[in-house]
C-alpha cells in the first residue's frame, strides 16, 4: 500500500497567497489558512500554526518570495537591500531551526546573478518552489535509510512531531515509520506528548494514526519506564540544528531521552535534512536556544494549572551532545563516528 498519496500538504504556493495548514488547530480540526502577507507568514511561524524545521524554511521561502512579488520597487538596488531587510525579518520569527536561515539564504544567493527587479522577483519565487520540491525527496531518502537501522517488527520510541506536517511530505524521524509501512513491515511506535505544545500527543499520534502505524502515546515522564520495560529497539528523533561536530538542538526533552537510551543501551538516532546542519557553528554551546511565552506551560487548553506570577522557564529546545547520538540520518546516507569529520565530507556530496 502507498501511503503518501495519502499526505495532506502543509504548505502549498497559490501564486499570490501560500495556502497553511493550521497545526494549532490539529487534531481536531483540519483548517486551512491563506497567508496573503510576509507579516502573516512571520506570525504563522511564531505561533507555531506551521512548525518543524524544514516546515518552517519552506514557508519563509514562500513569504520572502511573496513579499517581492507585492513590493514596487524600480530601483534593483533599493529592492535588494529591502530584501536582506525582509530575510532579517523572517529570521526573528524563531532562532533555533537553522532551515530558516538556510532556506532564505539560498533564495537570496538565486538571485546574486541575475538583474532586473521583474526577474529576481521570479527567480525567488521558482527557488522557493524548488526547495519544497526538493524535501519531498530528502526527506522519503531519510525515511529509508532511517528504516533500513530498524530491525523487523522493531519498537521504536519517538518524541515531538517530525512528520509530513513538519517538512513538505514524509517527515524526516517519522518518514522511517511511513516507509515500513510502504514495504509492509509493522513497527510499534511510541509516541511522547511532548509537553508543553504537545506536537507528540496532538501531531505525531495523530498522523502516525491516519496512516495506520501502531502508535501508543505516553506522557513524557513515562519516557524511562517505557524505555526499561517494553523492549523498545531504537529511539529516532529529529533535529533544528546540527552543529559541525554532531551536537543537535531538538525539541526540549530529546537530551533526557538521550540520556535514558545510554543508560538502556538503546541506539539513539537523529534524523535530519543538511539543511539542518550547520558547519559555520562547531559545537552546541553555539546555537541560539529559543525561549518560548510561560503561558504555555502555565495554562493547558487555555485552562491556568499553574498560580498567577509564578517564574516560568521554557526553553523549545534542548541540545544533545554527540557522543549520545548512535547516528545521524541524512538524505545522503546514516553518519557515524567522527562527526566533525563525516558531517563535513558527506555535506560535500549534498
Ligand atoms: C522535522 S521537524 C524537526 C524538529 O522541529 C520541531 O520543533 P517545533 O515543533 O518547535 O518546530 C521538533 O524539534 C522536531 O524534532
Amino acid at each position: 500500500m502507498t501511503i503518501t498519496k495519502d499526505f495532506i500538504k502543509p504548505m502549498t504556493w497559490q501564486g499570490d497567497s501560500i495556502k497553511l495548514l493550521n497545526q494549532q488547530k490539529l487534531p481536531g480540526e483540519i483548517e486551512f489558512i491563506f497567508l496573503t502577507t510576509i507579516e502573516q507568514v512571520w506570525e504563522s511561524i511564531h505561533s507555531l500554526k506551521v512548525r518543524g524545521a524544514p516546515a518552517i524554511g519552506i514557508t519563509a521561502a514562500y513569504g520572502l518570495a511573496l513579499w517581492g512579488l507585492q513590493s514596487d520597487y524600480t530601483s534593483e538596488e533599493d529592492f535588494r537591500k529591502e530584501l536582506l531587510e525582509k530575510v532579517n525579518y523572517l529570521v526573528s520569527s524563531r532562532p533555533t531551526a537553522v532551515n530558516l536561515y538556510w532556506a532564505l539564504n539560498r533564495l537570496v544567493q538565486s538571485v546574486q546573478a541575475v538583474h532586473g527587479v521583474e526577474e529576481i522577483k521570479s527567480v525567488l519565487v521558482n527557488e522557493a518552489i524548488l526547495i519544497q520540491q526538493e524535501d519531498e525527496q530528502t526527506c522519503r531518502a531519510i525515511g529509508e535509510y532511517g528504516f533500513s537501522l530498524f530491525p523487523e517488527s522493531a519498537t521504536v520510541l519517538t518524541h515531538c512531531n517530525t512528520g509530513g506536517i513538519a517538512t513538505s511530505k514524509y517527515g524526516t524521524a517519522l518518514g522511517a515509520f511511513y516507509i515500513a509501512k510502504e514495504k509492509g513491515a509493522e513497527l510499534s511506535v511510541y509516541a511522547t506528548e511532548t509537553r508543553p505544545v504537545l506536537q507528540g500527543a496532538r501531531l505525531t499520534a495523530w498522523e502516525l494514526q491516519q496512516a495506520g502505524v501502531d502508535v501508543t502515546l505516553i506522557t513524557d515522564n513515562m519516557a524511562a519506564h517505557v524505555l526499561q520495560s517494553k523492549n523498545v529497539d531504537a529511539v529516532i528523533v529529529g533535529a533544528d540544528r546540527i552543529a559541525a561536530n554532531g551536537d543537535t538542538a531538538n525539541k526540549i526533552g530529546t537530551l533526557g531521552l538521550a540520556h535514558l537510551a545510554k543508560a538502556f543501551n538503546i541506539p539513539f538516532y537523529v534524523a535530519a535534512p543538511f539543511s539542518t546542519i550547520d558547519l559555520a557553528i562547531q559545537d552546541g554551546r553555539e546555537i541560539p536556544i529559543e525561549e518560548r511565552s510561560s503561558e504555555e506551560i502555565t495554562h493547558i487548553a487555555g485552562t491556568r494549572v499553574a498560580p498567577e506570577n509564578v517564574n516560568v522557564y521554557n526553553p523549545a529546545f534542548d541540545v544533545t551532545p554527540n557522543e549520545l547520538i548512535t547516528a545521524i540520518i541524512t538524505e545522503k546516507g546514516i553518519v557515524k563516528g567522527n562527526y566533525a569529520e563525516e558531517l563535513k565530507r558527506v555535506k560535500e556530496l549534498v
